[in-house]
């Protein structure tokens, strides 16, 4: 299965000179979808208590996986949209600025942790999330992504961590 034909390459979005990658594409081919989501499951070999997926195009696949591991799913959202208890971490995005939140209650001490998200580019995003299931006492197991953008160097914001990627670019 060809993945990269099933990513679409958007120029200029959301700003000038941002290639903009599309994964609608791939949402559409439930094949493709199953597949990959196999695919990721394959690389755990030990349990895992929640898998948490970051708003909004980490929870096309972070819910199918925490099901596939049968395990329960914890969304990380942008500031404002959680109506319970929070706690919040500011970060640095590609083409601007922003802010996550988590509920109190959504991990307990040591629970072992995936962090899933449809992109690793600058990493901004990701280290917050690690930061938040830090802070509630996670432990994170692996941290994967669908795309990476190897040339913004993502993974120097998270040293000594589990990471993959199914495509690189
Ligand atoms: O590695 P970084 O530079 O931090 O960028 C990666 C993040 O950027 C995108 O999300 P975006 O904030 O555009 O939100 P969306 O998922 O709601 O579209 C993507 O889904 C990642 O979450
Ligand atoms: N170039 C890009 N395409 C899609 N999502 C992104 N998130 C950060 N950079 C991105």
């Amino acid at each position: 299965m060809n993945i990269k034909s099933l990513i679409r390459n958007v120029p200029n979005f959301p700003k000038e000179g941002i290639s903009y990658k599309d994964v609608t594409p791939l949402l559409l081919n439930p094949e493709a979808m199953d597949f990959y989501v196999q695919k990721w499951a394959n690389q755990i070999d030990s349990p895992i208590d929640k898998v948490v997926g970051i708003e909004s195009r980490g929870f096309f696949f972070a819910t199918l996986l925490a099901k596939k591991l049968n395990a329960g799913f914890v969304p990380i959202r942008k500031s404002g949209k959680l109506p319970y208890q929070t706690l919040q971490e500011s970060y640095a995005l590609e083409y601007g600025k922003d802010e996550l939140e988590i509920h109190t209650d959504a991990i307990q001490p040591r629970e072992r942790v995936l962090i899933h998200d449809d992109v690793l580019a600058t990493g901004g995003t990701a280290k917050a999330a690690c930061n938040l299931v830090e802070r509630l006492g996670g432990e994170i197991v692996q941290c994967n992504f669908l795309i990476e953008l190897s040339f913004l160097e993502g993974r120097n914001q998270l040293p000594g961590r589990e990471i993959t990627s199914l495509i690189q670019y």
